[in-house]
């Protein structure tokens, strides 16, 4: 629980009709209810004991610590969404059976000033909520004092959003999205005091061209992209391009360090998958994803670029799937019109056809890192094995930038493996998704400038499906004799063509892509195709030879990572006894 310091207020307010000392820190608002209040009846059951509002934790407490603990809330200032003066009318007075009216006239002396502020309440599941609470002040010079108090601490916190460029792609999941930001977040963003400029897109590429070219970002402190993981590729790939021009950096370049977005990105979740959002806060829900973007969460991500032959492809910060996810993908953009059922009906029928790919896998372990990808621990909000290494590799650039001579890839030599695959995946993060809550990758890591890269030899179809399922249960989908994970730095894969070694860029050139074609859509003719694509955060990339870098802590989002429960129990209003 953090400690109050000093303290700038200290007032006898009334919640409802009880009495409650209220504080305001710099960091905490607190109000306790006054122990003579009527709050406490020894026959009542305990359920029925339930006179405040906010969460509390299941543990086991005697009577007078339950009380305690009941009638004394604190919220972190920096959870306080807004506060906001009442109008009279808006006072609530109690009923004799217990219920509460509002007062609707002038009721002489009884009537008070009340202010309401609004805060966020953790719920089960990672979910936010914005909760209220009403004081009522006994004069209205005090009740302005308490509203100047609040808002001033609000104001002091420099890491809020106060203007957003918002795109939304009507056509996501199940076409929702404009829907759920005008229900949903609009009104939260109005309350917070945050000004929006909304964009729908009017095709694919409209948000990454705006951002390439005309939006003006200065005037804004965040982009929110209310939509899928192919909404937010479309967004990250806007504005890398952009910092990049406006910096002088060439974005083609593959040894070029890239600079890192000062804007930070918010997702709305109303796509298919979603899992960047769910990696990243821990469930998708649109209100939560919008409590932390208003709170100024700031949550930096790894981000690999794409290359083949030293020419950009794309980026890709979940991801990176050839073969098995690859096909997933192909198979249902044909299936759009579905909606999110589409990748299930694809992965069955691709399960089905069970095709696997030959190729060489080239990579650059990680070396000197904390963490490795069979970690029980998982990265979770103030993740320390991110900070470890997020901190050795500026030092390390730090040292490359003074030391030029030196090898930038010295420390590592570079592994190859060849051979049979039903699956190569590169997981930058967790992957972790409504689908397979503990991810591809479940110890990877948001901001370690690593990726997790999973390679799945051919196996039978029965041995296939038992590493599928371990993705939804507690058991390891590693702990098979034909899967192997290496985190890595960097990596490269060229696939092998079925005829000739020589022929390795036929599907470049367009001859191969034709006959793989033939087989595909043939599958009577027993020749399996000789290559899948490269599913990029589900995005089909062009090329199926690549060369893919971590870029550490490209991008920021409005998230701080997925919260350990204990922090709920803490966190959370009710105070500490
Ligand atoms: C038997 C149940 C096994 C369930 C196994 C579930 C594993 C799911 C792992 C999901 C990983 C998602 C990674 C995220 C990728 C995103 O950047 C991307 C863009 O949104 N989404 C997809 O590519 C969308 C990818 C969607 C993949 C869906 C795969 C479904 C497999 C179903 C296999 C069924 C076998 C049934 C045998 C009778
Ligand atoms: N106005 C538009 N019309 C058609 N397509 C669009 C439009 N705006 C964006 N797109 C494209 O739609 C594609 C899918 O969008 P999005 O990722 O938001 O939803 P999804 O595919 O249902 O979800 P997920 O990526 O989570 O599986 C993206 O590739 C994006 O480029
Ligand atoms: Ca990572």
């Amino acid at each position: 629980m953090e400690r109050p310091g000093r303290l700038l207020l200290l007032s006898e307010l009334r919640v409802r009709n009880s009495a409650y000392d209220v504080s305001l820190s710099r960091s905490l608002l607190t109000w306790k209810r006054r122990i003579s209040s009527p709050v406490y009846h020894p026959f009542r059951p305990r359920q029925d004991f339930d006179l405040v509002t906010t969460n509390e934790t299941q543990v086991n407490l005697s009577n007078d610590q339950l009380l305690q603990k009941r009638v004394c809330h604190s919220v972190s200032v920096s959870e306080i969404i807004s506060v906001r003066e009442e109008e009279e009318e808006n006072i609530c007075k109690r009923r004799d059976d217990g219920s509460w009216k509002k007062i609707k006239e002038r009721e002489g002396k009884d009537c008070r000033q009340a202010f309401t502020v609004l805060y966020v309440e953790r719920c089960p599941q990672h979910r936010w909520r914005c909760a209220e609470v009403t004081f009522t002040c006994s004069e209205a010079a005090l009740c302005q004092r308490w509203v100047n108090s609040i808002r001033e601490q609000l104001s002091a916190i420099t890491s809020r959003p106060k203007q957003l460029l918002v795109y939304i792609n009507p056509y996501s999941g199940k076409r929702q999205g404009k829907r759920i930001y005008e229900q949903k977040v609009a009104p939260l963003f109005a309350q917070a005091g945050v000004s929006t400029h909304v964009i729908a897109t009017e095709h694919a590429d409209y948000a990454r061209d705006h951002l390439r070219t005309e939006a003006e970002l200065k005037k804004f402190d965040g982009v929110v992209c209310v939509g899928g993981d192919g909404m937010f590729s479309e967004i990250i790939h806007g504005l890398i391009w952009r910092t990049q021009i406006d910096g002088g950096v060439d974005p083609n370049c593959a040894d070029e360090a890239l600079l890192p977005c000062s804007l930070r990105i918010g997702i709305i979740p109303a796509g298919s998958t979603d899992c960047i959002c769910f990696a990243t806060v821990g469930t998708n829900d649109p209100v939560t994803s919008a409590l932390h973007i208003i709170v100024g969460d700031s949550q930096p991500m790894d981000v690999c670029s794409v290359h083949h032959n030293n020419i950009f492809l794309r980026y890709s910060v979940s991801l990176l799937g050839y073969g098995f996810y690859g096909d997933v993908l192909t198979d249902s953009e044909r299936k759009r019109w579905m909606g999110p059922a589409r990748y299930d009906l694809s992965g069955v029928k691709m399960f089905l056809t069970h095709h696997y790919y030959e190729g060489a896998v080239s990579y650059l372990p990680a070396r000197g890192i904390m963490g490795t990808p069979r970690d029980a621990a998982r990265c979770r909000s103030g993740c320390v094995v991110c900070q470890h290494n997020g901190k050795q590799l500026s030092e390390k650039a730090e040292r490359y930038e003074m030391d030029e001579a030196s090898e930038s890839e010295s420390e590592g030599e570079w592994r190859t493996i060849r051979g049979k695959f039903l699956a190569i995946n590169a997981a930058s993060m967790s992957c972790a998704c409504p689908r397979s809550p503990k991810g591809l990758s479940p110890a990877a890591h948001l901001s370690d400038g690593t990726t997790d890269l999973i390679l799945v030899r051919k196996c039978s179809r029965f041995d296939f499906l038992r590493h599928l399922l371990r993705h939804t249960s507690k058991d390891d989908q590693f702990d098979l004799n034909f899967v192997e994970v290496h985190r890595v730095r960097r990596f490269c894969f060229t696939p092998r063509h079925c005829q000739s070694d020589s022929d390795l860029d036929l599907r470049e050139n367009g001859k191969h892509q034709i006959f793989s074609q033939i087989c595909r859509d043939h599958p009577a003719c027993g020749c399996a195709p000789a290559y899948s694509s490269w599913n990029c955060d589900g995005e089909i990339l062009t090329h199926t030879a690549i060369d893919v870098r971590v870029q550490s802590n490209l991008i920021r989002l409005f998230a701080r990572g997925i919260e350990e429960p204990t922090v709920f129990e803490d966190l959370t209003s009710p105070c500490a006894i």
